[in-house]
Protein backbone atom coordinates (compact mmCIF):
# COMPACT_ATOMS: atom_id res chain seq x y z
CA UNK A 1 0.00 0.00 0.00
CA UNK A 2 2.62 2.04 0.69
CA UNK A 3 4.63 2.01 -2.48
CA UNK A 4 1.02 2.42 -3.92
CA UNK A 5 0.33 5.58 -1.46
CA UNK A 6 4.19 6.73 -2.40
CA UNK A 7 3.31 6.19 -6.02
CA UNK A 8 0.17 8.03 -5.55
CA UNK A 9 1.70 10.63 -3.96
CA UNK A 10 4.47 10.65 -6.64
CA UNK A 11 1.47 11.47 -9.39
CA UNK A 12 -0.30 13.82 -6.98
CA UNK A 13 2.93 15.94 -7.62
CA UNK A 14 3.39 15.19 -10.95
CA UNK A 15 -0.58 16.38 -11.91
CA UNK A 16 -0.08 19.04 -9.51
CA UNK A 17 3.13 20.24 -11.56
CA UNK A 18 0.92 19.75 -14.64
CA UNK A 19 -1.71 21.87 -13.50
CA UNK A 20 0.24 24.61 -12.84
CA UNK A 21 1.97 24.24 -16.60
CA UNK A 22 -1.18 24.14 -17.73
CA UNK A 23 -2.15 27.36 -16.06
CA UNK A 24 0.67 28.95 -16.91
CA UNK A 25 0.07 28.28 -20.68
CA UNK A 26 -3.45 28.84 -20.30
CA UNK A 27 -2.37 32.50 -18.92
CA UNK A 28 0.31 32.65 -21.66
CA UNK A 29 -2.37 31.66 -24.29
CA UNK A 30 -5.18 34.52 -23.08
CA UNK A 31 -1.75 37.11 -23.04
CA UNK A 32 -1.32 36.03 -26.52
CA UNK A 33 -4.67 36.18 -27.31
CA UNK A 34 -5.05 39.78 -25.84
CA UNK A 35 -1.87 40.49 -27.65
CA UNK A 36 -3.21 39.48 -31.11
CA UNK A 37 -6.74 41.12 -30.30
CA UNK A 38 -5.38 44.22 -29.65
CA UNK A 39 -2.92 44.43 -32.35
CA UNK A 40 -5.95 43.54 -34.85
CA UNK A 41 -7.84 46.51 -33.34
CA UNK A 42 -4.81 48.83 -33.94
CA UNK A 43 -4.55 47.51 -37.45
CA UNK A 44 -8.41 48.30 -37.94
CA UNK A 45 -8.27 51.42 -36.18
CA UNK A 46 -5.33 52.34 -38.68
CA UNK A 47 -6.72 51.51 -41.75
CA UNK A 48 -10.16 53.09 -41.07
CA UNK A 49 -8.54 56.27 -39.91
CA UNK A 50 -6.15 56.26 -43.34
CA UNK A 51 -9.70 55.19 -45.17
CA UNK A 52 -11.06 57.96 -44.03
CA UNK A 53 -8.58 60.76 -43.92
CA UNK A 54 -8.31 59.43 -47.70
CA UNK A 55 -11.85 59.30 -48.41
CA UNK A 56 -12.00 63.07 -47.32
CA UNK A 57 -8.99 63.72 -49.31
CA UNK A 58 -10.40 62.52 -52.32
CA UNK A 59 -13.79 64.64 -51.49
CA UNK A 60 -11.78 67.58 -51.34
CA UNK A 61 -10.03 66.75 -54.50
CA UNK A 62 -12.71 65.74 -56.67
CA UNK A 63 -14.24 69.10 -55.82
CA UNK A 64 -11.56 71.31 -56.21
CA UNK A 65 -10.75 69.24 -59.80
CA UNK A 66 -14.70 70.01 -60.51
CA UNK A 67 -14.58 73.61 -59.17
CA UNK A 68 -17.07 73.26 -56.19
CA UNK A 69 -16.82 76.05 -53.93
CA UNK A 70 -19.79 74.94 -52.11
CA UNK A 71 -21.96 78.15 -52.11
CA UNK A 72 -23.95 77.16 -55.20
CA UNK A 73 -27.12 76.05 -56.68
CA UNK A 74 -27.06 74.80 -59.83
CA UNK A 75 -28.94 75.61 -62.03
CA UNK A 76 -28.46 73.48 -65.02
CA UNK A 77 -27.29 70.33 -64.25
CA UNK A 78 -24.71 68.26 -66.73
CA UNK A 79 -26.96 65.23 -66.81
CA UNK A 80 -30.63 66.88 -67.12
CA UNK A 81 -32.15 67.83 -70.79
CA UNK A 82 -33.85 71.04 -70.33
CA UNK A 83 -36.44 72.15 -72.54
CA UNK A 84 -36.79 75.56 -71.45
CA UNK A 85 -35.78 76.81 -68.16
CA UNK A 86 -36.00 80.48 -67.55
CA UNK A 87 -35.47 82.76 -64.74
CA UNK A 88 -36.38 86.11 -64.62
CA UNK A 89 -34.77 88.76 -62.84
CA UNK A 90 -35.06 92.61 -62.35
CA UNK A 91 -33.39 95.05 -64.91
CA UNK A 92 -30.04 97.00 -63.87
CA UNK A 93 -30.32 100.15 -64.98
CA UNK A 94 -27.40 100.16 -67.51
CA UNK A 95 -29.72 100.05 -70.54
CA UNK A 96 -30.66 103.51 -69.03
CA UNK A 97 -27.24 105.14 -70.00
CA UNK A 98 -27.59 104.17 -73.86
CA UNK A 99 -29.62 104.69 -76.49
CA UNK A 100 -32.69 102.94 -76.22
CA UNK A 101 -34.35 101.09 -79.16
CA UNK A 102 -38.38 100.52 -77.86
CA UNK A 103 -39.32 96.71 -78.59
CA UNK A 104 -35.58 95.49 -78.40
CA UNK A 105 -33.95 97.02 -75.67
CA UNK A 106 -34.78 94.84 -72.11
CA UNK A 107 -37.23 95.73 -70.54
CA UNK A 108 -38.15 92.15 -69.35
CA UNK A 109 -34.29 90.56 -68.01
CA UNK A 110 -33.27 87.07 -66.81
CA UNK A 111 -31.93 84.09 -67.93
CA UNK A 112 -32.63 80.80 -69.78
CA UNK A 113 -31.78 77.60 -70.40
CA UNK A 114 -32.42 75.05 -73.17
CA UNK A 115 -31.17 71.81 -74.63
CA UNK A 116 -34.07 71.15 -77.17
CA UNK A 117 -32.89 74.10 -79.63
CA UNK A 118 -29.63 73.08 -80.76
CA UNK A 119 -28.66 69.31 -81.41
CA UNK A 120 -25.70 67.56 -80.06
CA UNK A 121 -24.68 66.43 -83.64
CA UNK A 122 -24.49 70.53 -84.39
CA UNK A 123 -22.67 71.42 -81.16
CA UNK A 124 -20.23 68.63 -82.18
CA UNK A 125 -20.01 70.16 -86.04
CA UNK A 126 -19.01 73.74 -84.72
CA UNK A 127 -16.47 72.20 -82.10
CA UNK A 128 -14.74 70.71 -85.21
CA UNK A 129 -14.48 73.79 -86.87
CA UNK A 130 -13.25 75.72 -83.76
CA UNK A 131 -10.59 72.65 -83.14
CA UNK A 132 -9.50 72.92 -86.66
CA UNK A 133 -9.45 76.83 -86.29
CA UNK A 134 -7.88 77.04 -83.21
CA UNK A 135 -5.32 74.52 -84.05
CA UNK A 136 -3.70 76.74 -86.36
CA UNK A 137 -2.72 78.77 -83.55
CA UNK A 138 -3.74 78.85 -80.05
CA UNK A 139 -2.65 81.16 -77.58
CA UNK A 140 0.41 79.88 -74.36
CA UNK A 141 -1.75 80.16 -71.42
CA UNK A 142 -5.27 78.28 -71.41
CA UNK A 143 -7.67 80.64 -72.84
CA UNK A 144 -7.71 80.80 -77.18
CA UNK A 145 -10.28 82.37 -78.88
CA UNK A 146 -11.08 82.12 -82.54
CA UNK A 147 -13.25 85.43 -83.54
CA UNK A 148 -15.34 84.70 -86.64
CA UNK A 149 -18.12 87.77 -86.52
CA UNK A 150 -20.55 86.81 -89.29
CA UNK A 151 -19.53 82.59 -89.67
CA UNK A 152 -19.58 83.35 -93.61
CA UNK A 153 -17.47 81.13 -95.51
CA UNK A 154 -16.85 81.55 -99.19
CA UNK A 155 -17.69 78.14 -101.11
CA UNK A 156 -17.37 77.75 -105.12
CA UNK A 157 -19.36 80.38 -105.92
CA UNK A 158 -21.14 81.45 -103.07
CA UNK A 159 -20.65 81.59 -99.48
CA UNK A 160 -21.79 79.04 -96.70
CA UNK A 161 -22.76 80.42 -93.18
CA UNK A 162 -20.70 77.87 -90.32
CA UNK A 163 -23.69 78.97 -87.87
CA UNK A 164 -26.45 80.61 -89.10
CA UNK A 165 -29.03 78.02 -88.76
CA UNK A 166 -27.76 77.54 -85.13
CA UNK A 167 -27.90 81.78 -84.67
CA UNK A 168 -31.21 81.89 -86.08
CA UNK A 169 -32.56 78.98 -83.94
CA UNK A 170 -30.90 81.15 -80.71
CA UNK A 171 -32.34 84.72 -81.95
CA UNK A 172 -35.76 82.95 -82.08
CA UNK A 173 -35.64 81.61 -78.79
CA UNK A 174 -34.21 84.54 -77.10
CA UNK A 175 -36.98 86.59 -78.89
CA UNK A 176 -39.76 84.08 -77.20
CA UNK A 177 -38.59 84.69 -74.16
CA UNK A 178 -37.62 88.32 -73.46
CA UNK A 179 -41.43 89.21 -76.21
CA UNK A 180 -39.44 90.81 -78.53
CA UNK A 181 -39.27 90.65 -82.46
CA UNK A 182 -36.43 88.82 -83.69
CA UNK A 183 -36.37 91.97 -86.68
CA UNK A 184 -35.42 94.43 -84.24
CA UNK A 185 -32.28 92.26 -82.55
CA UNK A 186 -29.22 91.97 -84.65
CA UNK A 187 -25.73 89.45 -84.37
CA UNK A 188 -22.84 91.96 -83.13
CA UNK A 189 -19.68 91.23 -82.54
CA UNK A 190 -17.22 89.92 -81.44
CA UNK A 191 -18.99 86.25 -82.34
CA UNK A 192 -16.17 83.72 -80.64
CA UNK A 193 -15.45 80.83 -79.94
CA UNK A 194 -13.78 79.54 -76.85
CA UNK A 195 -10.78 77.09 -76.19
CA UNK A 196 -10.18 76.69 -72.32
CA UNK A 197 -8.10 74.14 -70.60
CA UNK A 198 -6.35 73.85 -67.58
CA UNK A 199 -2.93 75.40 -68.87
CA UNK A 200 -1.49 78.18 -66.42
CA UNK A 201 -2.35 82.07 -68.25
CA UNK A 202 0.11 83.32 -69.10
CA UNK A 203 -0.97 86.97 -69.89
CA UNK A 204 -4.79 88.93 -69.03
CA UNK A 205 -6.23 87.58 -72.02
CA UNK A 206 -5.79 84.06 -70.45
CA UNK A 207 -7.71 85.31 -67.21
CA UNK A 208 -11.03 84.07 -68.28
CA UNK A 209 -12.41 83.30 -64.90
CA UNK A 210 -13.07 87.09 -63.46
CA UNK A 211 -16.41 88.01 -62.91
CA UNK A 212 -17.75 90.50 -65.27
CA UNK A 213 -21.08 92.13 -67.26
CA UNK A 214 -21.08 91.83 -70.97
CA UNK A 215 -22.95 95.10 -71.60
CA UNK A 216 -19.44 96.50 -70.08
CA UNK A 217 -16.63 94.13 -71.24
CA UNK A 218 -18.29 94.56 -75.08
CA UNK A 219 -20.16 97.82 -74.92
CA UNK A 220 -23.19 96.71 -78.01
CA UNK A 221 -24.05 93.31 -76.27
CA UNK A 222 -27.86 93.07 -74.96
CA UNK A 223 -28.24 89.97 -75.09
CA UNK A 224 -25.51 87.20 -74.79
CA UNK A 225 -25.88 83.69 -75.60
CA UNK A 226 -23.26 81.10 -75.22
CA UNK A 227 -23.32 77.39 -76.68
CA UNK A 228 -21.79 75.00 -74.93
CA UNK A 229 -19.47 72.47 -77.44
CA UNK A 230 -18.28 70.06 -74.86
CA UNK A 231 -19.46 68.08 -71.79
CA UNK A 232 -18.77 69.30 -68.41
CA UNK A 233 -17.31 66.04 -66.27
CA UNK A 234 -16.88 64.28 -69.69
CA UNK A 235 -14.40 66.49 -71.20
CA UNK A 236 -13.63 68.67 -68.92
CA UNK A 237 -13.68 69.69 -65.05
CA UNK A 238 -14.12 72.99 -63.21
CA UNK A 239 -14.94 75.47 -65.96
CA UNK A 240 -18.99 75.77 -65.03
CA UNK A 241 -20.24 79.00 -65.67
CA UNK A 242 -21.93 81.25 -62.84
CA UNK A 243 -24.08 83.89 -62.26
CA UNK A 244 -23.19 85.81 -59.19
CA UNK A 245 -25.45 86.68 -56.92
CA UNK A 246 -25.31 87.72 -53.04
CA UNK A 247 -26.12 84.37 -51.00
CA UNK A 248 -26.01 81.57 -53.55
CA UNK A 249 -24.22 81.85 -56.85
CA UNK A 250 -26.35 79.88 -59.89
CA UNK A 251 -24.51 78.15 -61.92
CA UNK A 252 -25.03 76.84 -65.28
CA UNK A 253 -23.17 72.82 -65.96
CA UNK A 254 -21.99 72.91 -69.91
CA UNK A 255 -22.89 70.18 -72.05
CA UNK A 256 -22.83 69.79 -75.86
CA UNK A 257 -25.52 71.64 -77.69
CA UNK A 258 -26.82 73.60 -74.21
CA UNK A 259 -27.98 77.09 -75.27
CA UNK A 260 -27.86 79.81 -72.35
CA UNK A 261 -29.02 83.42 -72.86
CA UNK A 262 -29.20 86.11 -70.38
CA UNK A 263 -29.89 89.74 -70.57
CA UNK A 264 -26.36 91.43 -71.45
CA UNK A 265 -26.54 94.07 -68.02
CA UNK A 266 -25.23 93.73 -64.41
CA UNK A 267 -28.03 91.98 -63.33
CA UNK A 268 -26.39 88.71 -64.89
CA UNK A 269 -23.16 89.43 -63.59
CA UNK A 270 -21.12 86.06 -64.10
CA UNK A 271 -17.35 84.20 -64.45
CA UNK A 272 -16.26 80.90 -65.20
CA UNK A 273 -14.97 78.67 -63.19
CA UNK A 274 -11.08 77.73 -63.66
CA UNK A 275 -11.31 74.69 -65.66
CA UNK A 276 -9.01 72.23 -63.82
CA UNK A 277 -8.57 69.53 -66.58
CA UNK A 278 -9.44 68.31 -69.74
CA UNK A 279 -10.46 71.16 -73.04
CA UNK A 280 -13.76 73.10 -73.14
CA UNK A 281 -15.14 74.10 -75.79
CA UNK A 282 -17.61 77.03 -76.73
CA UNK A 283 -19.06 80.00 -78.66
CA UNK A 284 -20.44 83.24 -77.84
CA UNK A 285 -22.73 84.65 -79.76
CA UNK A 286 -24.74 87.85 -79.20
CA UNK A 287 -27.30 90.68 -80.39
CA UNK A 288 -27.88 94.46 -79.82
CA UNK A 289 -30.76 96.40 -80.48
CA UNK A 290 -28.58 99.06 -82.21
CA UNK A 291 -28.77 98.63 -85.99
CA UNK A 292 -25.29 100.36 -86.07
CA UNK A 293 -23.53 97.37 -83.70
CA UNK A 294 -24.98 94.91 -86.32
CA UNK A 295 -23.11 92.56 -88.48
CA UNK A 296 -23.95 91.67 -91.88
CA UNK A 297 -23.49 88.37 -93.18
CA UNK A 298 -21.33 88.67 -96.84
CA UNK A 299 -23.77 86.26 -98.28
CA UNK A 300 -26.83 89.14 -97.64
CA UNK A 301 -25.43 91.97 -99.27
O1 LIG B 1 -17.95 80.51 -71.87
C1 LIG B 1 -18.72 80.89 -70.98
O2 LIG B 1 -19.40 80.11 -70.32
C2 LIG B 1 -18.86 82.37 -70.69
C3 LIG B 1 -18.04 83.25 -71.54
C4 LIG B 1 -18.30 84.67 -71.25
O3 LIG B 1 -18.64 85.06 -70.16
C5 LIG B 1 -18.13 85.65 -72.30
O4 LIG B 1 -17.78 85.27 -73.43
O5 LIG B 1 -18.34 86.84 -72.03
FE1 LIG C 1 -19.40 87.07 -70.35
Amino acid sequence: MAPLRRSGSKATEGSSSAGVELAESRRLDSIKKNRVHHESQRKWLKISLLGSSGLLASLLLWSFLNGDDGVTEVLAHHNEILQNRFIEVICSEDYDSHKRFEGCTPRKCGRGITDIVITREEAEQLRRVAEKGLSLGGSEGGASILDLHSGALSFGKHFVNLYRDVRQKIQHTIGQAFDINISSMYLTKPTFFSRINSTEAKTTHDEYWHPHIDKITYGSFDYTSLLYLSDYMKDFGGGRFVFMEEGVNKTVEPRAGRVSFFTSGSENLHRVEKVHWGTRYAITISFTCNPDHGIGDPADL
